[in-house]
């Protein structure tokens, strides 16, 4: 294309562009006035209005994420068709509704994404925008058929991996590349495993497909809601504006330690407790510990009534406690049982007392009438309630477990490895939720705590609508646009709290989070290779349809508990019956870190192939020898330096180094510039250390550095050791 041609297609697109924002203008007054309208009720019945405002304020959110990047690209058909792909679908009302710009998700974005050269699909032409804001500032071209056409593909791609980092992780719309659509759009009901090397874009993958699912499976996937599982709460910070970006919001985080509602930990256990607590085996430990709480008198306990005193031996406890435990009721619902059959045992006794000497047992009439009137004394009396509750005590998951953790014996009495044993019972741990979960399931459910979580429920729900009036009170404050009308006027939280509570219309996240039976529609979960078999059965709980969306790379693993292979962890749900897909391609780390990162990785997992950065970045990482004394002013001078820059900066080291955070920590995020400290530390840490200092050297973007003051670990010796200053961080460009 000549310079003319360009700049007059340039401008062409451009108006083209302006005139799609001038639709969205539009489209957006529109619905805010319909918006507007809904709150006031009009043409609506009063039971069905806040439906109605919730699918407007729903519309309203999906067209202001269009704000920028509305467009990012035209796709031009062999037949002459041309289409411009966005962030949202825009239709013309006035033309038979006719695709404006169609959303990257439309089967017909698919070759947007797909079609090469090799494959053009039936396209003649790619074209990619580069935009500021609502402005096009130029496009590149890719002519299909055309291999000597020299324009550049993937301009736009460089263009987004260069970019130094911001707050948190951005959506990949307008540069998902072939191998990452293909999983996006699988049309796989069940599991799929995304595996691939650090920065192959696993994470944003998995995001964009959820984005998908609930474009194309709306109805269903907004209904049950997603799950999305990651590492810890930095990760689920650093992702979390990912698929509000795309428009998405039934989406519920969690950490693997906040899987049980009321419980959010990332305190970890020994390796050696993780490996114990992770391991299907620990099932038969918990149903030992909760047979062990169904306990036998150590001596007759006499049980004192108005007429008779009886004695309660492990005779009739061991009689009631096998009838209890043959009703195949869960252990709290069992409880009913069990006191039914003792208080009919004592009662049989007593009577036997009372009427020893003059009272035949086969007495048809008074004999009854004693029986029942001991029945109702023992029902009443509080000496007996109190043994039996010692005896048959009604368990949460949280009692269960305290009361094993905290007792050498208790643990030895449910087969458990002494292990086990810690001095604070209650102070969880991310590897006790699985176990807490588990409990549930075999205690059954315990009905005060049902009655208080459904009292927390109602507060939850109304101070929910209050909310929901508040957010829309701030909508109004900011919108120059002007309704002579509150939210408040039109309805009270307390109304609304009540429609909510009676058709269950609360959003989705509280829901689900306070509801442990809930399922969901679909479940991601991120940093896979880390879930123990215990964490599996959560999970899959949690979606009893199997449809998942599991990312990770087993070379990443960290947890002794975690996955050697996704078969083993997976078979035992789905059989055979899931797909595996790869990544290759590394879109974080350029070249040079990887090759370095590549080294430590052929160290301690040779069979695996390290993946292809898509760029360099011109500058070899580096390491540096420094006395211990003078790590901690090297560290506090590369913050300082890298807080004049922009981008992210962070220090990556062993537990306890100042000003760090270690490679757990790290899993998952990205940073500019990184500083490892220790290296051969981190390596001792742990079952898993060569994992972890693999983690480590693969956060950065653009920059790395190791600063080490005892040995340089042999895995490392590739970085270039000259004595350069941290400043040699700043001209890696
Ligand atoms: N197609 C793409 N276009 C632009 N950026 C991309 C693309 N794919 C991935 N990236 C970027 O590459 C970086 C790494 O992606 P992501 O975090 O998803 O990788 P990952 O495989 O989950 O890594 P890790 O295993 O190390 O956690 C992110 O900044 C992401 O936005």
């Amino acid at each position: 294309m000549s310079n003319q041609g360009y700049d007059e297609e340039l401008r062409s697109e451009r108006e083209y562009v302006a005139s799609l924002y001038g639709r969205l203008d539009t489209e957006r007054l529109r619905v805010r006035e319909a918006y507007a309208g809904a709150l006031r009720g009009e043409g609506f019945a009063l039971s069905d209005r806040e439906v109605s405002v919730g699918a407007k304020a729903r519309e309203m959110a999906r067209l202001k994420i269009a704000d920028e990047g509305l467009c990012f690209g035209r796709l031009d058909a062999l037949s002459g068709d041309r289409s411009y792909v966005g962030r949202i679908g825009l239709f013309d009302e006035e033309n038979d509704y006719e695709p404006l710009v169609l959303d990257w998700r439309a089967p017909a974005s698919r070759a947007f994404y797909c079609a090469t050269g090799a494959s053009p699909e039936g396209m003649s032409r790619r074209r990619q925008f580069r935009t500021l804001g609502r402005q096009v500032l130029d496009f590149t071209d890719e002519v299909f058929g055309r291999p000597e056409s020299g324009e550049r593909g993937d301009v736009a791609l460089l263009a987004a991996v260069n970019a130094p980092r911001g707050e948190g992780m951005r959506d990949i719309v307008a540069t998902i590349q072939a191998e990452q659509d293909e999983i996006i759009r699988l049309d796989h009901a069940g599991v799929v495993v995304v595996e691939g090397g650090p920065g192959t874009g696993k994470t944003a993958v998995a995001l964009h497909r959820v984005a998908y699912l609930l474009y194309t499976k709306r109805e269903r996937m907004e209904r049950r809601g997603v799950l999305v599982v990651g590492p810890s709460s930095g990760f689920l910070d650093h992702i979390g504006r990912v698929l509000p970006s795309l428009g998405e919001t039934s989406a519920v985080f969690a950490t693997p330690g906040g899987l049980v509602a009321g419980l959010s930990t990332e305190r970890e256990d020994p390796p050696e407790v993780q490996r114990l607590k992770g391991s299907l085996a620990i099932l038969d430990v918990l149903a030992a510990a909760v047979a062990d709480r169904q306990e036998l008198p150590s001596a007759p306990e006499p049980i004192e009534l108005d007429d008779v005193t009886v004695v309660l031996d492990a005779e009739v406890v061991a009689a009631a406690r096998e009838v209890a435990r043959d009703s195949g009721l869960l252990h709290n619902e069992a409880k009913s049982v069990f006191e039914r059959e003792v208080i009919a045992a004592l009662a049989e006794r007593g009577t036997d007392r009372l009427g020893a000497g003059w009272l035949p047992r086969d007495d048809e009439h008074t004999r009854p009438e004693m029986l029942k009137n001991l029945r109702r004394d023992l029902e009443g009396s509080v000496a007996l309630g109190t043994v039996l509750d010692r005896l048959w005590p009604v368990l949460t998951p949280q009692r269960l477990l305290a009361g094993l953790y905290a007792s050498p014996e208790r643990l030895r009495a449910a087969g458990a490895d002494p292990a086990l044993f810690r001095e604070d019972a209650a102070g969880w741990t991310v590897s006790d939720v699985p176990l807490l979960d588990e409990a549930v399931e075999l205690l059954g459910s315990d009905r005060a705590a049902e009655r208080r979580a459904a009292e927390r429920r109602r507060l939850e729900q109304r101070e929910y609508a209050e909310r929901v009036l508040e957010i829309v009170e701030v909508e109004e404050d900011h919108d120059d646009y002007e309704f002579a009308l509150r939210p408040t006027d039109v309805l009270k939280a307390e109304d609304l709290a009540e429609r909510f509570a009676e058709r269950d219309e609360r959003d989705l996240a509280e829901r689900a989070a306070a509801d442990r039976e809930w399922t969901y529609g679909h479940v991601v979960v991120d940093e896979a290779q880390e879930l123990s078999e215990m964490d599996w059965r959560v999970l899959m709980r949690r979606c009893p349809s199997r449809s998942f969306t599991v990312v990770g790379d087993l070379a990443q693993r960290r947890s002794p508990s975690g996955a050697r292979s996704w078969d083993t962890m997976l078979s035992r749900y789905v059989a055979d019956r899931w797909l595996y897909r790869k990544l290759t391609v590394n879109y974080r780390t350029p070249s040079e870190i990887m090759t370095v990162a590549a080294a430590v990785l052929a160290g301690f997992a040779p069979d695996v192939v390290p993946p292809e950065s898509v760029r360099s970045c011109g500058v070899r990482p580096w390491a540096r020898p420094l006395s211990e004394m003078d790590i901690e002013d090297a560290v506090a001078e590369f913050v300082r330096e890298e807080s004049g820059r922009e981008g992210t900066a962070v220090v990556i080291g062993p537990p306890g180094v100042p000003g760090a955070i270690t490679p757990s920590a790290a899993k998952g995020l990205e940073y500019d510039a990184v500083l490892v400290v220790e290296p051969e530390r981190i390596l001792a840490e742990g079952p898993n250390g060569e994992a972890e200092l693999y983690v480590a050297l693969t956060r950065a973007t653009q920059r790395l550095g190791v600063l080490y003051s005892g040995r340089l670990p042999k895995v490392l010796r590739g970085l270039d050791s000259g004595r350069r200053t941290p400043d040699a961080f700043l001209r890696c460009v």
